[in-house]
């Protein structure tokens, strides 16, 4: 999907109250930059740009269609722009990791959101009208990641992050099926760095730690690992798949509580031990089934079903399966079943 010729980020800054001028940061990396330009969301994000970036040209984008990063490509072409700084939630980041791509220009990720691995993955998800599309894109040169802005994002975006960091377990499981089944070859450093991340976070959660740092760098590292895989494999598997099939259907929910709760699922279809992941998780408040999120049986069997068509020629556990095992798996890992009025019922 996207070549290895791409860069990949060579810092990241990390800790409380970091965000001073933005110029200052980059210098301790030896980077000069003289026009940057800073994309932010038209919500909070626009609100705390003209906090952090007051002196800096800034544009605000709606969401992450393509006449979004059409708008910030012809502003940095205007001010004659050396750097695209994204500041924002996962869609700002993808918009100006895309118009720096297109511009061939150096992109800077400024989370202000962690709801998924967009913070330094190379790819962008563009929104085209009729369809979304997952982008082949540059890395960030680099993360400035402030705890004081992170610590106050929505709890279901944290949240959400957990899950898309969490799913990398389930995206290495298949990777390796395909490696075993002779269509793939697994790079042993990027399955490392997906598989470290993850256990990071985990033990972080056992250990009562606080949560943050260890969600942005997991979040950082796997796009890392997938920067060195040339391809998403190391964070997306068939839980990712389904969770592409869900966005089809009208209710659906932030991607990294899809990913992480479709991954109890694919990791009870590997044989997986899901409860423990489950146990821990739910510790923290993550979702851990569907109706949490409003999807009912149905529609996700529907979304599994459709899910494979959503990245043809990537295979997963779910080319394997049966319908009866999938069922099985469903009642086993949502504790919930159809009761005879077609009303849903939690078992445990
Ligand atoms: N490139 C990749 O590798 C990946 C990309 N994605 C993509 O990421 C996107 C989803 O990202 P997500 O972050 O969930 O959604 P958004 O970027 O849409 O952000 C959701 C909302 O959160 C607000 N927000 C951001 N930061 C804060 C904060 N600190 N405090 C309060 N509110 C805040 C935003 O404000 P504002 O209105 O100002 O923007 C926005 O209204 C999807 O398009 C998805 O496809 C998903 C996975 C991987
Ligand atoms: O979300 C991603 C990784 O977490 C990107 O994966 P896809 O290649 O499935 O879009
Ligand atoms: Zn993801």
């Amino acid at each position: 999907m996207f070549s290895k010729a791409v860069s990949l980020p060579i810092f990241w800054m990390i800790g409380e109250n970091i965000m001073g001028d933005i110029k200052d940061v980059l210098s301790q990396y030896n980077m000069v930059f003289h026009r940057p330009l800073v994309v932010t969301g038209s919500g909070v994000t626009s609100e705390l740009g003209e906090n952090y970036f007051s002196s800096y040209k800034r544009v605000s984008i709606n969401s992450n269609h393509i006449s979004d990063v059409e708008k910030v490509k012809a502003q940095a072409r205007s001010v004659g722009s050396d750097l695209l700084i994204g500041f924002g939630g996962g869609k700002v980041i993808d918009v100006a990791k895309m118009a720096a791509t297109e511009l061939n220009l150096p992109f800077l990720s400024v989370p202000t959101a962690t709801s998924n691995d967009a913070v330094a993955s190379p790819v962008a998800v563009i929104n085209f009208g009729d369809y979304v599309k997952s982008m082949g894109a540059m890395a960030p040169i680099g993360v400035v990641a402030d705890l004081n802005i992170l610590r106050n994002q929505p709890r279901k975006q944290f949240l959400a992050g957990v899950g898309d960091l969490f799913s990398n377990i389930s995206a290495l499981a298949d990777w390796q099926l395909a490696a075993d089944r002779g269509f793939e070859r697994v790079d042993p450093v990027a399955a490392y760095l997906s598989r470290n991340a993850v256990e990071n976070l985990f033990r972080a959660i056992e250990n009562g730690s606080d949560l943050y740092a260890t969600l942005v760098e997991g979040l950082v590292v796997s796009g890392v690992a997938m920067v060195l895989a040339g391809n998403s494999r190391p964070s997306s598997g068939a839980e990712h798949l389904i969770s592409h099939a869900l966005d089809r259907f009208p209710i659906h929910d932030l991607h990294g509580l899809q990913v992480g709760v479709a991954a109890f699922f694919t990791l009870r279809l590997h044989g997986m031990d899901h409860l423990r992941y489950k146990k821990l998780l739910s510790q923290i408040g993550f979702p851990c089934s569907w109706q949490e999120l409003n999807v009912d049986r149905e529609t996700f069997m529907k979304a599994v079903q459709l899910a494979p068509q959503t990245r043809s020629g990537r295979y997963t556990i779910l080319s394997e399966v049966t319908p009866e095992l999938l069922q099985e798996a469903y009642d086993e890992v949502y504790g919930v079943s159809v009761s005879g009025d077609g009303e849903f019922s939690i078992q445990d």
